[in-house]
C-alpha cells in the first residue's frame, strides 16, 4: 500500500489535510481492494468534492456506479490522465469523516489487514450512511435584497402574507411547511417564485424535530445522587495521578486496576468532569450488557448532555445522535464497541470500562479491538485513555509491566467493605446418590441459599450455559446429536420445545430416536439455566426467581425490567448466564453461587484459564456491596485449577504470576503476537487444498522468526454448511507478521466461493 504512505499529510506531517484542493480525488471502497483509485473531479463539482466525503464513481470495466470514500485530493492522477474516470456525484455535505478518522482508519487497515475502505465503512453507522430520519425537501429562500425592501412591493394579500412568513421564520421552511402554516395551496408560492421574489433549493432536512439528547424517561432512583460523593483516599490519589493528563494535551494510557466495588466508575465520572470543565468531550466504552439504566443514570446525573449508543437504537436515532456529537452538542458519549468511532471533535478523554471484555473485539471485517483502537485514537488526538478493570486482560497487564501504560490501583472496596468470603465446593464429593436425578445445586449451596434468603438477603446464581439439557446422546452407539449445518452439539430448550443449535440458531424437533442407530433410549443430559431455574423453583417455592439469559431477554425492555424488580426486592433469586456477572451493583445481595465454574475451563483456547478466572472473580464481586457482608460459593470439579483457586482468594496478582510463565513458555500473547487465518467453503477438500497452497506461499515469504502452525481443522469445523480450516502465524512482535500479511495476502486469491478471513490478535480461537 505504498501510495498510502505518500504525499497525503499536511505540513505538520500529523493528520490528513481535509482542506486540500486539486482536480483529482483519491477514492477507496468497502471492498477488499488494497488500493486508492484516482478519479477526475468534473468542472461542475470543482470545489464541492472534499476529503472525507462519500462519492459515487464508476468502477471496473463495466463502470458500475459504486459508493466510495474520498481520502485525498491530488494535483495529479495516479493513472494516465486520459484514462481517468469522473466522479459522478457527491453524497455528503459536510464530509462524514474528519482528518483524525482518516488517519485512524488507515492505521486500522494496515494493522488489521483489511482495506482502507472497509475500515472507513465500519466507522460510519448504517443510519448515517442512509441518512435515516431525514429527507430531501424543497426549501424556500428569500434573497436578502428582497427581504430588505419587501414593503415596496404591492402583492396580492396571500403572497404578501407568505413573503412575510418566510422573512420572519426561524430556520428554513419547506414548501409543505409554508402550505401548512399559511393554510394555502402551492399556487401563491409558485407566483412568488415567478416574480423572482423567492427561490428554491433542495436540502436534506431532519424528519422529526430535534430532540434534546437527555432522556427524562430514566426513572428516578435514590441510590445515585446528583452530587458527587466525597472520594475515598485511594480514589483521590488515583485522580491526582491522572490530573496532569486531564489538564494537558498529551497522549497517555492508564490502567486502572481496581477490585470489584472499589469505585472505578466514580473515578471515571470525576475524571470526565475535569475534561468537560475545559470544554472537552469524553467517550466511555462499556460492554453492551453494562449499558444498564443504572450505568446510564450515573452518567446522566452528572452531565447534562449524554448520548447513549446502544444496539437497540433505530437508524434514525443513531443518525441524530451522530449529528449531535459531530456538532459538539454532546459532552459524554457512552456506548458499546463502535462508539469508539463517535465523531467527537473536541475529544479530551477516552475511558474503557471492563477493558478485559472480549466483546470489544469485532468478529467480522474489520476485526478490530476497540481497546486497541482507543489507544491509537488517543495517541493521534494527544489525549489520555483510561482502561479500567478488576481483572485486566494479560496483554494490558503486560503493557503496564513494560511501562507503556501507567498502572493505578484501587486495592480496597469503598467504605471499608470487606471482599466477600469465597468457598470452593468440590463437586466430585457431591455426586447424587444412585437412582437420583442429577441436580445443579449441591447440599452446601442449597443450605447457604436458604440461610441467605431467611436472613432477608438476595441471591445471584451463575451458570454459563443456556437451555434445559446441554446435550442429547445415544448411549447405544455413542453419537451426540449435532446440527445439520454445523459441527456443534444441539441443546435442548424445553420451553421452546426444540433442539437448538447455538451457532446458527437452527431448530429441530427434539428427537426420541437416535438418527444413526434408531434406538429409542436417547439420553438427555447436562444442566442449563432453564433446568436450573426449575430446580431452584422447586427447592424455594416461596421465593421469587427470575432467569436472565438470551432466551428470556429477547424483548428490548426485558433486561431493565428484571433488574428493576431485583432492585426493588420483588425478586429474591436472580439466576443466569454471564449476563449477570458484570457491573451489577445491588447492596442486598449476600450470596453469589457459581453453579459450575468449569464451563469455560477446558475449551481449546490459551485464554481458557484467564476467562474462567475473570468470570468467577467478576461474579464473586457482585456481593457484599452494601452494609452486610457477602459470601460466595463456587461449585467445581476442578478445585485445584489455578483459575478457580486464585479467583476464590480475589488474588489477581497470584493468578497473573502463575499464568504469565505458562504463556511465556508457549510464546502466547502477551509474549508474542498471533494472526489467525480462517478459510471456509462448502467443499471440504477444496478448502484444504486452498489453505495448503496458501500455507506454502506464506512459508516461502515468512521471516525466520515467524512460526506457522497448520493448516488444521478449526475447533468448530463446520458452521452453516461451510467447512472451516485455519492457520496460525506467531511471532515475538507484530511487524514481521504485518510484513508477511502485506506480502502474502495479495497472492492469496481464494477460488470462488472460498473465503479467507484474517484475524489479527484473535480473541476467539473457535
Ligand atoms: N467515594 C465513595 N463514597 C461512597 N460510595 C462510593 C464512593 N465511590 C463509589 N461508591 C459506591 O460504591 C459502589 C461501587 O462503586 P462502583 O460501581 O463505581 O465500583 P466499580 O469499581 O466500578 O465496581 P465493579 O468493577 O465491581 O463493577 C457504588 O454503589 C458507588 O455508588
Ligand atoms: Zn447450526
Amino acid at each position: 500500500m505504498s501510495r498510502l504512505d505518500a504525499g497525503s499529510r499536511d505540513d505538520q506531517g500529523a493528520l490528513f489535510s481535509v482542506e486540500a484542493e486539486g482536480p483529482f480525488a483519491g477514492v477507496v471502497f468497502n471492498r477488499p481492494l488494497d488500493q486508492v483509485f484516482s478519479y477526475a473531479i468534473p468542472k461542475r463539482l470543482r470545489g464541492s468534492v472534499k476529503v472525507g466525503q462519500r462519492v459515487r464513481v464508476p468502477l471496473g470495466r463495466a463502470n458500475q456506479p459504486i459508493t466510495g470514500y474520498v481520502v485525498w485530493i491530488e494535483p495529479s492522477a495516479a493513472v494516465d490522465p486520459g484514462k481517468v474516470k469522473d466522479v459522478l456525484e457527491v453524497l455528503d455535505d459536510p464530509p462524514l469523516i474528519d482528518g483524525v478518522m482518516l488517519e485512524l482508519t488507515r492505521w486500522m487497515a494496515g494493522y488489521y489487514a483489511c482495506s482502507w475502505g472497509q475500515a472507513l465503512d465500519a466507522v460510519v453507522p448504517a443510519g448515517v450512511k442512509k441518512q435515516a430520519g431525514t429527507r430531501i425537501a424543497t426549501c424556500l429562500i428569500v434573497p436578502d435584497e428582497v427581504r430588505l425592501c419587501r414593503d415596496t412591493w404591492t402583492l396580492p394579500s396571500r403572497q404578501a402574507e407568505i413573503l412575510e412568513l418566510l422573512c420572519k421564520a426561524v430556520g428554513t421552511l419547506t414548501v409543505t411547511d409554508v402550505c401548512r402554516l399559511a393554510k394555502c395551496t402551492t399556487a401563491p408560492i409558485a407566483s412568488l417564485r415567478r416574480r423572482g421574489l423567492i427561490h428554491t433549493v433542495r436540502r436534506r432536512m431532519s424528519r422529526a424535530p430535534v430532540v434534546k439528547p437527555s432522556d427524562p424517561t430514566v426513572p428516578e432512583d435514590d441510590h445515585d445522587g446528583k452530587a458527587p460523593v466525597a472520594l475515598t483516599s485511594e480514589q483521590s490519589d488515583v485522580l491526582d495521578r491522572l490530573a496532569p493528563s486531564l489538564a494537558g494535551d498529551a497522549f497517555a494510557t492508564f490502567l486502572l486496576h481496581g477490585v470489584t466495588g472499589s469505585g472505578k466508575t466514580e473515578v471515571y465520572l470525576s475524571a470526565i468532569e475535569r475534561v468537560v470543565a475545559r470544554g472537552k468531550e469524553a467517550i466511555v466504552l462499556v460492554p453492551e450488557i453494562s449499558l444498564t439504566p443504572q450505568t446510564i443514570r450515573r452518567f446522566r446525573r452528572r452531565f447534562d448532555r449524554v448520548a447513549v449508543l446502544h444496539s437497540h437504537l433505530s437508524d434514525a436515532e443513531r443518525h441524530r445522535h451522530w449529528r449531535a456529537i459531530a456538532s459538539g452538542e454532546v459532552q459524554v458519549v457512552v456506548g458499546a464497541r463502535s462508539a469508539i468511532f463517535a465523531p467527537a471533535r473536541k475529544l479530551g478523554l477516552i475511558v474503557i470500562d471492563e477493558e478485559h471484555e472480549s466483546t470489544f473485539k469485532q468478529e467480522t471485517t474489520p476485526r478490530y479491538h476497540a481497546r486497541d483502537v482507543a489507544v491509537k485514537r488517543a495517541q493521534l488526538e494527544k489525549l489520555p485513555v483510561i482502561l479500567g478493570s478488576a481483572t485486566p486482560a494479560l496483554e494490558t497487564w503486560a503493557n503496564a509491566d513494560r511501562g507503556r501504560y501507567t498502572r493505578l490501583t484501587l486495592g480496597r472496596r469503598v467504605a471499608e467493605r470487606p471482599m466477600p468470603r469465597v468457598d470452593i465446593i468440590d463437586m466430585r464429593r457431591e455426586k447424587p446418590s444412585k437412582g437420583q436425578p442429577a441436580h445443579a445445586l449441591g447440599g452446601l449451596m442449597r443450605r447457604a441459599m436458604a440461610e441467605a434468603l431467611d436472613d432477608n438477603g438476595q441471591v445471584i446464581l451463575l451458570l454459563n450455559r443456556r437451555g434445559f439439557h446441554t446435550f442429547i446422546l445415544c448411549p447405544k452407539c455413542g453419537c451426540v446429536l449435532k446440527c445439520g449445518a454445523c459441527d456443534v452439539a444441539l441443546t435442548h430448550h424445553k420451553e421452546r420445545h426444540t433442539a437448538l443449535c447455538h451457532t446458527c440458531d437452527a431448530e429441530y424437533p427434539p428427537p426420541d430416536r437416535c438418527p444413526s442407530c434408531s434406538c429409542n433410549t436417547l439420553h438427555y443430559g447436562g444442566i442449563g439455566t432453564e433446568r436450573l431455574e426449575r430446580e431452584v423453583r422447586e427447592a424455594f417455592p416461596n421465593h421469587v426467581v427470575r432467569r436472565m439469559d438470551s432466551d428470556t431477554m429477547r424483548s428490548p425492555g426485558a433486561y431493565e425490567q428484571v433488574l428493576a424488580a431485583f432492585r426493588a426486592r420483588q425478586v429474591h433469586i436472580l439466576l443466569g448466564t454471564q449476563m449477570i456477572a458484570k457491573g451489577l451493583d445491588f447492596p442486598d445481595v449476600t450470596l453469589v453461587g457459581v453453579v459450575n465454574a468449569d464451563t469455560s475451563l477446558h475449551l481449546p483456547d490459551f485464554r481458557a484459564a484467564e476467562r474462567t478466572f475473570q468470570l468467577v472473580a467478576q461474579v464473586a464481586g457482585r456481593t457484599g456491596r452494601g452494609e452486610r457482608p457477602g459470601r460466595v460459593l463456587v461449585q467445581t470439579y476442578a478445585p485445584d485449577a489455578p483459575a478457580i483457586s486464585y479467583a476464590a482468594r480475589h488474588d489477581y496478582l497470584g493468578f497473573v504470576a502463575q499464568e504469565l510463565p505458562e504463556r511465556k513458555k508457549h510464546h502466547y500473547p502477551p509474549f508474542g503476537r498471533v494472526v489467525r487465518l480462517i478459510a471456509r467453503g462448502p467443499i471440504e477438500a477444496d478448502v484444504v487444498a486452498f489453505l495448503d497452497s496458501f500455507a506454502g506461499v506464506l512459508r516461502g515469504l515468512a521471516d525466520p522468526g515467524v512460526l506457522l502452525l497448520g493448516p488444521a481443522p478449526a475447533p468448530v469445523m463446520k458452521i452453516k454448511h461451510l467447512f472451516r480450516y485455519h492457520l496460525q502465524l506467531r511471532a515475538p512482535t507484530a511487524p514481521p507478521l504485518q510484513a508477511l500479511l502485506r506480502a502474502a495476502l495479495p497472492l492469496a486469491d481464494p477460488p470462488h466461493p472460498i473465503e479467507l478471513a484474517v484475524d489479527v490478535d484473535p480473541v476467539s480461537l473457535l
